[in-house]
């Protein structure tokens, strides 16, 4: 398959230095500093009220920081002079009139940003709306609104493009559909960023994640980091394990003994295990990394930062 779109400059990304937004008393965003780049899906993860959404919208010009700035290959997005050429942004698929139909819909934002109505056949192929391009907008499903606005976002062609929680309330061919052009995007290299507040939808859709709480970044990591920081132990069976246990003791590792048999080796990677297994001739029957679940991973580091949490019982 040939990419549609390889011709990137370096600078398409978007930039965010020490970006805060104060709503009165509640601050929404707190000195966040981030770069996204091309070329992979980019991850913004956070609780309910992280502050995802005003990110994106000051990213987007449509408000204003409070301090801090927010760019767009280098400039601030509300000074550019082609902005849907530059970002795509999805951020509410209900936003669009229902007694339009979806071409219509998409020749009136085309025309009055330039482009003809090549583009619009084009992003109607893409996001698979052709065959119902005449219908009302009013009765689409939101699976269907979720497309349209991404045709919209497509329009420009742009090299960057924002999906704000871009899966709620879809189906699971919706979810499966959006995970895969998300994708193919990033791999036409462009500049991708997705909020979430699921890890386990960032776990199959981004190659990094930036996690935010209470306006924060708490966290800048791929999920492969992750996943390898919380690598939990490894679970070793053979046939000598107590003999085994005081070598990997001897060398500075934590090893237990599983109830159900085997040993649990933290602080010592599976191939050092392996090679000191070999040299002492002992005869390794299963060696496996365990992790956390990255569930776990993203609730343990954003244990602090949920905004309401059920307190547990009744009272
Ligand atoms: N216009 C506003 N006026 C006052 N407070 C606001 C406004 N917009 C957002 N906030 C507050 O700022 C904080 C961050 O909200 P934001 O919507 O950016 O979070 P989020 O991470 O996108 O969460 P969610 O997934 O629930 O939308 C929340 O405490 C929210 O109540």
């Amino acid at each position: 398959m040939c990419p549609e779109r390889i011709a990137v400059t370096v600078d398409e990304v978007i930039e965010v230095r020490e970006l805060t937004k104060r709503y009165g008393a509640t601050v929404a965003v707190d000195r966040l500093s981030f770069t996204v780049e091309p070329g992979h899906v980019t991850g913004f993860l956070g609780p309910n009220g992280a502050g995802k959404s005003t990110t994106m919208r000051m990213i987007l010009g449509l408000d204003r920081p409070t301090d801090g700035e927010a760019l767009v290959n280098g400039r601030r997005y509300a000074t550019s002079k082609q902005p849907m050429s530059e970002v795509g942004a999805l951020l509410d698929a209900g936003a669009v009139h229902g007694g339009r139909t979806a071409v219509n819909h998409l020749r009136c934002l085309a025309r009055s940003n330039g482009f003809g109505d090549a583009r619009v056949t084009a992003v109607l192929d893409k996001v698979g709306l052709r065959e119902v391009a005449r219908r009302r907008v009013g009765g689409f499903s939101l699976g269907m609104r979720q497309r349209l606005g991404i045709a919209a976002a497509l329009l420009g062609d742009p090299g960057v493009v924002l999906f704000d929680e871009p899966v709620n309330g879809l189906d699971p061919e919706g979810i499966r559909w959006i995970r895969d052009l998300m994708r193919a995007l990033a791999h036409e290299g462009r500049t991708v960023l997705v909020s979430s507040h699921l890890m386990s939808e960032m776990a199959l859709t981004a190659d990094r994640v930036l996690v935010v709480g209470r306006g924060r970044l708490i966290a800048d990591t791929s999920i492969a980091e992750l996943a390898e920081q919380y690598r939990r132990d490894v679970l070793v069976r053979t046939g000598a394990d107590a003999e085994l246990a005081g070598v990997l003791r001897s060398e500075g590792a934590r090893v237990d003994e599983v109830p159900e048999g085997g040993l649990s080796v933290t602080g010592m990677r599976a191939r050092r295990i392996s090679e000191l297994a070999s040299a002492a001739g002992i005869l390794l029957h299963e060696l496996t990394p365990r992790s956390a679940s990255l569930e776990d991973a993203y609730l343990d580091i954003t244990d602090d930062a949920v905004e309401y949490r059920a307190q547990g019982g009744v009272r």
